[in-house]
């Protein structure tokens, strides 16, 4: 069945911790953004999809209250935690929820940072500025094991512009967790890297919010990268979701003719339809921590033994597998794995 309406499942759920209702974004008379639905349950990872244009950015920026001037959003926006509407707050009462409720990691991080200020202070003034850390000293302290844990050892007393943009991706994402977000927006936070570094920060993103069981809503073209970290997706044609239900629904049977045609630019046709089904939140099981296995050597009992899409070295690992070559894989399926 392909049709233009009626495909956008209910996008509200009474648990969520966002809850978007009749989103509009406007440019004087002109709507760039209709009617938007969406809902991000806790924990729960949720891909936008959509070509250049279709109003992934504006959506995600009017969540944050970070709209330009000219643009206006109408609707509602509730988060979980907060008791009032952030579509018509005030920049006090945003900013405080902004790196605090709501973190967000955009595609160029140098934007994101300070230029003349050193890493671990940058990490540890958001804590400062939330008040989840006391003291400079402490919160510096806890900024540097935030950095280790994202592979940043030995940065704390550099500049931004003394790292690489992978690196400085890692300390925007630092910055984003450090306060334990309830929901982290990234929009297309590894388009601007080279592939190697995009697996990694892909990785740490993934491994950052389920620690935290923070939700994630990722903003991207890539539809394999939603494929690889999402359980849900949502995809936006002219300002208007067109559909939305579980990435693996979606991605083996789409009913909207445009993510027919998007499934179809992508490298994803040849995909099977085999692991990318969840929609649940992943659960908190057993990690197991390995180099990545040999495509076709994973674990018996895994059921998630497919090989990645994109069919490279680099990804021959998809839900629930997680990792780079580098930084080894994690096996989150019940059976426990090996390693290869
Ligand atoms: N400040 C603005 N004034 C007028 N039009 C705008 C403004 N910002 C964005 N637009 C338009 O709104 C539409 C949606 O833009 P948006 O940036 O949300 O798209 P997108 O899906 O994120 O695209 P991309 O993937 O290229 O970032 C586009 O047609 C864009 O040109």
């Amino acid at each position: 069945m392909t049709s233009q309406a009626a495909e956008v499942t209910a996008e509200t759920t009474d648990d969520a911790v966002l809850t978007v209702h009749g989103l509009t974004v406007s440019v004087r008379d002109l709507e760039l953004v209709s009617d938007v639905d969406l809902s991000v349950g806790p924990g729960e990872r949720v891909g936008l999809i959509g070509e250049s244009g279709s109003g992934k950015s504006l959506t995600a920026l009017s969540l944050l209250g970070l709209l330009p001037e000219d643009v206006t959003a109408t609707g509602s926006v509730r988060l979980t935690g907060v008791d009032h509407d952030l579509i018509g707050a005030g920049e006090r009462r945003l900013s405080r929820i902004r790196g605090n409720h709501l973190a967000m990691v955009f595609q160029e991080p140098m934007t994101a940072l300070n230029p003349t200020m050193r890493i671990a202070d940058q990490v540890a003034e958001t804590m400062l500025i939330h008040h989840t850390r006391s003291g400079r000293r402490t919160a510096r302290a806890a900024a540097i094991d935030l950095l280790e844990r994202v592979e940043l050892t030995g940065v704390a007393r550099a500049y931004p512009h003394q790292l690489s943009g992978g690196q400085r991706q890692r300390v925007v994402l630092t910055i984003a967790l450090a306060n334990d977000p309830t929901l982290l927006i990234c929009d297309e936070p590894t388009t601007a890297l080279d592939v190697t570094v995009q697996a990694m920060v892909l990785d740490l993103i993934l491994r950052g919010v389920t620690a935290r069981d923070a939700a994630l809503l990722f903003i991207t073209h890539d539809l394999a990268v939603v494929a690889t970290i999402c359980q849900r997706v949502l995809v936006m044609y002219g300002g208007r979701v067109v559909e939305s239900g579980p990435v693996h629904q979606v991605f083996t049977a789409p009913r909207h003719r445009y993510t027919e045609g998007l499934l179809a630019a992508s490298d994803l046709e040849s995909a099977d339809s085999g692991p990318v089904t969840s929609s649940e939140p992943a659960r908190r099981l057993p990690t197991i921590q390995g180099t990545v296995p040999a495509a076709g050597h994973f674990p018996d009992g895994c059921v998630f033994r497919t090989r990645c899409p994109h069919a490279t070295d680099l990804c021959t690992q998809r839900p629930p597998w997680t990792g780079t070559p580098t930084t080894g894989y994690a096996c989150h399926h019940p059976a426990g794995a090996t390693n290869a």
